[in-house]
């Protein structure tokens, strides 16, 4: 890969700052610019010398770049385009990371940029907006979908994939319509599903509000993703509705079963829906950091319970080495009480076992 690389960014928010927040790590040389609609976003990301130039209108400064990723919600994204279309130089990548793909490649065939373009979607986020919340880390281990155009050449997907996969996510070449129909299915109905069941009990909720009080881990689990941007989701919806459309009508056939069900007492029907649902749900991997993140745990005696975890973490945080979470652990696996320790990423938990050895810890499970 050519070094140093420029790469611009529109929109600098939770997933274009996790993936510049990773490029500056990994390639603490490339010259990233970018443009984004806040100017908090801005003198947030320079600041923390995530960025290097900072633009307040997409100009000529973008002819330098590379790779220009498209960060911010769906039909802005595809805005962008034209915009760039005389600006950009004949080795330079456009990509994007929007949740919907069919649509920003059909505008990008109007504009006739196809020989320029490589879709992304790294499949991690949160309901979490904003560049404060991006983590490094965030891509790690996550599935990211790449949807090359037919027109743009071999050698720079290739590379692409290559770039997406030094920032420690698992790239996956997809046609966009399959993109689309998967993720109206795994994602987007999902975020339907969780708005309207709070809005549900919103609604059914006592005077004095016991649903809302006592909502507890099922409730919760199930509905963290309502919590979600508004703005992006909507435009999201609005560029994906045909494929939305064909899995929520399966999904409301499927809901009638289950009323048919509870209206006909027919209780095999119902233990056949939960076991079917089980069986399946247990067969995910937890390999990519989509429904279940990879964690990167240790485990370690602990020396002196009542100051245990103070020294520990402080002679962790003499290396630079940030704890994800950190508790104390009593289960059969171990004869007494150790200490578990949650890192971000693989490369943090390595350095803190040789720390901790060299300090003569005894390290379980490493
Ligand atoms: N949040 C997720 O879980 C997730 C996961 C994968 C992909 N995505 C996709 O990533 C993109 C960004 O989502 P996010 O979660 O980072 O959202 P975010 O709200 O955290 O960030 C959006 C960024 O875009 C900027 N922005 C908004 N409108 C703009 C405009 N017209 N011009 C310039 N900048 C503008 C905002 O200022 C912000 O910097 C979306 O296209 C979304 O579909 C989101
Ligand atoms: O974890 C979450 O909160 C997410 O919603 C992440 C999530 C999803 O899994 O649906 C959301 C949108 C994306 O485009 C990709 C990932």
């Amino acid at each position: 890969m050519k070094q140093p690389l420029t790469i611009g960014f529109i929109g600098l928010g939770l997933i274009g700052g996790s993936i510049a927040k990773a490029i500056r790590y990994y390639y603490p040389d490339t010259r990233i610019i970018a443009h984004t609609r806040s100017q908090a976003t801005i003198d947030y990301a320079l600041n923390e010398q995530i960025i290097d130039i900072a633009c307040d209108q997409v100009d000529a400064r973008f002819s330098e770049c590379d790779y220009i990723f498209l960060c911010a919600p769906v039909e802005a994204n595809a805005s962008y385009l034209e915009i760039l279309k005389p600006l950009i130089q004949p080795g330079c990548i456009l990509t994007d990371v929007g949740s919907t793909k069919t649509d920003i490649h059909t505008h990008v065939a109007d504009l006739g940029l196809e020989g320029q373009f490589i879709g992304g979607h790294p499949m991690a986020g949160s309901e979490k907006t904003g560049i404060a919340n991006a983590k490094r880390h965030l891509l790690e281990n996550a599935y990211y979908i790449v949807t090359p155009t037919s027109k743009v050449p071999k050698e720079s997907v290739e590379a692409y994939v290559e770039l997406v996969r030094s920032l420690k996510a698992l790239p996956l070449v997809l046609d966009y319509h399959e993109h689309d129909f998967v993720t109206g299915a795994i994602s987007h109905l999902p975020h339907l599903i969780a708005a309207a069941l709070v809005n549900l009990v919103h609604n059914e909720d006592t005077p004095s509000e016991t649903m809302r009080m006592v909502a507890a881990g099922g409730f919760k689990d199930i509905t963290r993703i309502a919590s979600s941007s508004p703005e992006m989701w909507e435009q999201i919806c609005m560029t994906n509705s045909e494929n939305i459309l064909k899995v929520l009508n399966d999904y409301i056939r499927n809901l009638e079963d289950i009323r048919v069900a509870l209206e006909q007492k027919n209780g095999s029907a119902i233990h056949t829906l939960f076991r079917e649902s089980r069986d399946y749900r247990n067969s995910f991997s937890d390999l990519s950091a989509g429904p279940i993140k990879k964690s990167h745990r240790l485990y370690c005696d602990l020396v002196d319970e009542a100051g245990g975890i103070a020294i520990l973490s402080t002679i962790l945080a003499s290396r630079g080495i940030t704890i994800k979470n950190i508790g104390i652990v009593h289960n059969r696996e171990f004869e007494d009480a150790v200490l578990m320790v949650e890192f971000y990423d693989a490369d943090s938990k390595v350095c803190a076992v040789e720390e901790l050895r060299r300090y003569r810890y005894t390290i379980y499970e490493v």
